[in-house]
């Protein structure tokens, strides 16, 4: 198969969707690997890099769109690309589809067929997601103590505070694969942390692991307010795989937050989860101010630490990577019915139920599809 690695065009969006050491995988295998110019600059591989383990570099963008049957990307195709894309190719990306109508539409018109990474399944887990989210969980505790100091709209004060003055008390709501690296990072630096989830097992994993420096809170909207008002840093990390984010903080709520408090709203992604998050921010303009509090609404944190986010993300794709090169589409997710709830669109139709029914629009199964 002819893959083709893109250049990433969102701001500050460093990572790229394939290293050098991947690119001699699917090279071994058999198959054909184009890398856009300049793709891996901001995560540290250069040209020489991918044309040594085996790709071909090209320059411009359109003809290595053209020439390529699987797109890989790190990103959602965002306007300026949506030309680009042509029948029947596949594209290999995040799609985040059920709150981008355009995006959508835009696929569902160039008949392209989207495997998304965020929707893959194994063993009930994300396991294209994961690696991303212990990035941005993790993160989401650094920009948030930085949001917390005075010089960036924060009430000014130390995550860990220091003897004889409290800590700061962070407040998690979702406890899954953000929420616990963002609970393990807030820890480490002294926070007094709460993780709100609606699943008792997942609380009770959470309390099994932090032992007791972490408080566990069933997710209902009076806990919800009661802790919110409470929070010092508050992070929104829940998931409904594929579908919008539920918007679990009201309005009402992040009023009751004192002012210079921080919200850093991971399930941006999704959506967002915090009502008064009115728009995805970006890594040159990260916040804004309302009820004043601070809000974080990053949509790619990742891209901000490139060079780690590229390598696990690519140590987590290449094995999907190779099954959809070497089978075929069809046949990769015939055989692997994890890698089939990727199928998000295909050649005009929505195959993702949460998409489905965020835009209103008709669901062809993936059953249906591959039979
Ligand atoms: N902004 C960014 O750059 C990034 C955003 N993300 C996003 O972060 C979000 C979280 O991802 P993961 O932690 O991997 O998902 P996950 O599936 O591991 O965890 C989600 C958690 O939310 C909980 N949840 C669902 N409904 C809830 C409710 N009503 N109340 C309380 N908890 C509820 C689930 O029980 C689960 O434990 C996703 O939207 C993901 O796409 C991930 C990576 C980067
Ligand atoms: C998960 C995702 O969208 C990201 O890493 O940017």
């Amino acid at each position: 198969m002819i893959i083709g690695v893109a250049k990433e065009i969102k701001n500050n969006e460093n990572r790229v969707a394939l290293t050098p050491a991947g690119t001699e995988t699917l090279k071994k295998a058999g198959h054909t690997v184009l890398v856009e110019q300049s793709a891996g600059i901001g995560s540290g591989f250069s040209d020489e890099s991918y044309v040594k383990a085996g790709a071909q570099i090209i320059a411009d963008k359109k003809a290595l769109f053209d020439k390529s049957e699987m797109i890989m990307k790190v990103k959602e195709p965002l306007a300026p690309e949506y030309d680009l894309f042509h029948e029947g190719q596949i594209l290999f990306t995040y799609l985040h589809l059920a709150p981008e109508p355009e995006l959508t539409q835009a696929l569902l018109t160039k008949k392209v067929i989207g495997i998304a990474y965020e929707t893959i399944e194994r063993n009930h887990t994300l396991p294209l997601l994961t690696p991303m989210s212990e990035v941005a969980g993790r993160m989401a505790v650094q920009v948030g103590a930085h949001c917390l100091e005075k010089p960036f709209g924060g009430k000014g004060i130390l995550l860990g505070g220091v003897p004889g003055v409290e800590p700061a008390q962070v407040v998690i709501v979702g406890g899954g694969v953000v929420g616990a690296n963002a609970a393990k990072m807030a820890v480490g630096m002294g926070a007094r942390v709460a993780v709100i989830d609606k699943s008792v097992e997942r609380l009770t994993y959470l309390d099994d692991i932090f032992g007791g420096r972490v408080t566990t809170v069933m997710s209902n909207s009076y806990n919800i307010a009661n802790w919110v008002k409470k929070a010092d840093l508050l992070i929104g990390a829940v998931l409904l795989p594929g579908a919008k984010a539920p918007k679990l903080v009201t309005e009402e709520m992040v009023k009751t937050m004192e002012p210079g408090s921080v919200i850093v709203d991971v399930a941006i992604d999704q959506g967002g989860s915090v009502e008064t998050i009115d728009r995805v921010t970006t890594h040159s303009d990260p916040t804004y101010v309302k009820y004043g509090v601070v809000h974080y609404s990053v949509a790619n944190m990742p891209g901000a630490v490139a060079r780690t986010s590229t390598l696990a993300l690519t140590n987590a794709t290449i094995e999907y990577a190779l099954q959809i090169a070497d089978k075929g589409w069809k046949e990769a997710l015939r055989a692997d019915a994890g890698l089939a709830k990727g199928l998000n669109v295909y050649y005009g139709k929505v195959t993702f139920k949460g998409v489905a029914e965020a835009h209103n629009l008709p669901l062809t199964t993936v059953e249906e599809v591959l039979a």
